[in-house]
């Protein structure tokens, strides 16, 4: 993908070509081999990092850059009591093998019952440690989310953390770009969780593969940053490398003053480098996808599949009414997982889990819009609700502004912070059967449970399906 300086360029472009260690020379039979690309930012967590340090151990070596290099506990923590040793074996000694990893290579930690523990793609934000214009990588597939700040996040796979680890770069073959302008503004009431939802249902979920999207327009400006990394979490579930959005004001403004943002003149020159990146005028894009924001409404899964999605006012396809083939069968599937009947209308599909949290939306602002849902209501009968925050920060600053209380009051659980329902490592799992709606990014088949049944929404949609017991809108509730 790269062009040479001087033609316009994208974002993506111009961040992977200032980060070119080595250029990728074509061989004989034409095939380009991979760039060597400087990595600023590795993040680090107790899944997929165990066999990487074991590598460099066996290697003899050691972490080229442990200052670039940051690990926090979150898959396997039980948000219940995170003060107490974990109960569970393999979670505890994942765990433990995390603290003794980084005690050995020197890698700072963030552990359960840290001011500072969380989920890895909240925490690397809440830092300032993602900047726009890093380069960003993670063993873990929703690195993605970082690019919200401009900076080119990718998750990796196992080999590549521990060549990461060992060299502070990657081999990484180019990729194409896509950009995803989204004209008009946001309806009230619909959020940046309902425009991913409804871009990955126009893409699909194969849509961006191999590409690294751009998501740009009016209506992508007006977002918080919050709501921009909700977007860019969730482009691995296109199908795509990144996700990425043009620093701005809403940026800068989000990472000043955070502990490992640059102060002084040291900012005035990062700003000035950070203004730089946008993707100049007249840029090409491989591919280009509008989106009308005003068009939208709240926006659900009912499958199994991200891409599976329809407006909540929809009701439940007929896979008999699906011209293609072997989309008309994955939807039947789909269906029957979901213990769904065609045509039923979404808004009457019972619930009775309601998950709150995750690296998509488990931010403060993701908690605010649950807690003006639930302020002076109770949940559901039989409805059970947990509501747990993205970072240990991120509940701080929830029950300094009171929303804890919110929470509580109407009958919903107030966790520690974690993974957590997102997907079965930790206690917090689905029953056989149950049904959730959940504001977390996969719906796959058991992904919150063995048997479970994954409704994927924003936070005001769960906030008001916890109270009516159906898949709801805020408005929906008297
Ligand atoms: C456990 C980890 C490797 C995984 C990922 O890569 O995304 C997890 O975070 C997920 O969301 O499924
Ligand atoms: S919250 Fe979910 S999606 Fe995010 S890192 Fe954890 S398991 Fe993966």
């Amino acid at each position: 993908m790269t062009q040479s300086a001087g033609n316009p360029r994208t974002l993506a472009e111009k961040v992977w070509d200032d980060h070119v260690v080595v250029p990728g020379e074509a061989d004989a039979s034409g095939n380009t081999n991979p760039d060597l690309i400087y990595i600023d930012l590795h993040l680090v967590h107790e899944v997929t990092s165990p066999q990487a340090f074991d590598g460099l151990r066996m290697a003899g070596r050691k972490l080229r850059r442990p200052d670039l290099t940051i690990a926090t506990e979150d898959h396997n923590v039980p948000t219940v009591d995170i003060f107490s040793p974990i109960a569970d074996q393999v979670s505890a000694l994942q765990v433990e093998t995390l603290r003794k990893n980084c005690e050995e290579f020197g890698v700072r930690l963030y552990p359960m019952g840290d001011a500072e523990q969380g989920i890895v793609h909240v925490v690397g934000p809440q830092l300032g440690l993602t900047q726009p214009g890093m380069t960003v990588v993670c063993g873990d597939s929703h690195t993605s989310t970082h690019g919200a700040f401009g900076a080119l996040a990718m998750g990796i796979g196992t080999s590549e953390v521990e060549h990461v680890m060992a060299t502070q770069t990657l081999s990484l073959r180019p990729f194409k770009t896509m950009a995803i302008t989204v004209d008009g503004e946001l309806p009230p009431g619909v959020t940046s969780k309902d425009l991913i939802l409804a871009v990955i249902a126009e893409i699909g979920t194969g849509g961006g593969q191999g590409h690294v999207l751009e998501y740009r327009g009016p209506a992508i400006e007006k977002l918080s940053m919050e709501a921009r990394m909700t977007i860019c979490n969730m482009s691995i579930e296109a199908g795509a490398r990144a996700g990425m959005i043009a620093p701005d004001e809403v940026t800068y403004e989000f990472l000043k003053g955070r502990p490992h943002a640059p102060t002084g003149d040291d900012w005035d020159a990062a700003v000035e480098y950070w203004n730089s990146l946008r993707t100049d005028e007249g840029a090409v894009f491989d591919r280009e996808v509008h989106i009308d924001a005003s068009a939208l409404t709240p926006f659900v899964t009912w499958g199994t599949n991200p891409g599976q999605g329809l407006p909540l006012g929809a009701n439940v396809p007929d896979p008999a009414d699906i011209t293609d083939e072997t989309e008309a069968q994955t939807a039947a599937r789909a269906l029957e997982y979901m213990d769904l009947t065609p045509g039923m209308p979404l808004r009457e599909v019972k619930v009775d889990t309601v998950f709150v949290g995750s690296c998509t939306n488990g931010r403060i602002e993701d908690l605010r819009a649950v807690a003006e849902v639930l302020k002076g209501r109770k949940v559901a009968d039989g409805m059970r609700m947990l509501v747990v925050p993205g970072s240990m920060k991120v509940r701080a600053q929830a029950d300094a502004e009171g929303l804890g209380e919110i929470f509580e009051a109407a009958g919903a659980e107030w966790r520690m912070a974690g993974c957590s329902m997102c997907l079965g490592m930790n206690p917090d799992q689905l029953s056989p059967g149950e049904r959730c709606a959940s504001t977390s990014n996969r719906n796959f088949e058991g992904r919150q449970g063995k048997g479970g049944r994954t409704h994927l929404v924003s936070p005001a949609v769960a906030a008001a399906t916890a109270v009516r017991g159906t898949l709801a809108a805020p408005a929906d509730l008297d």
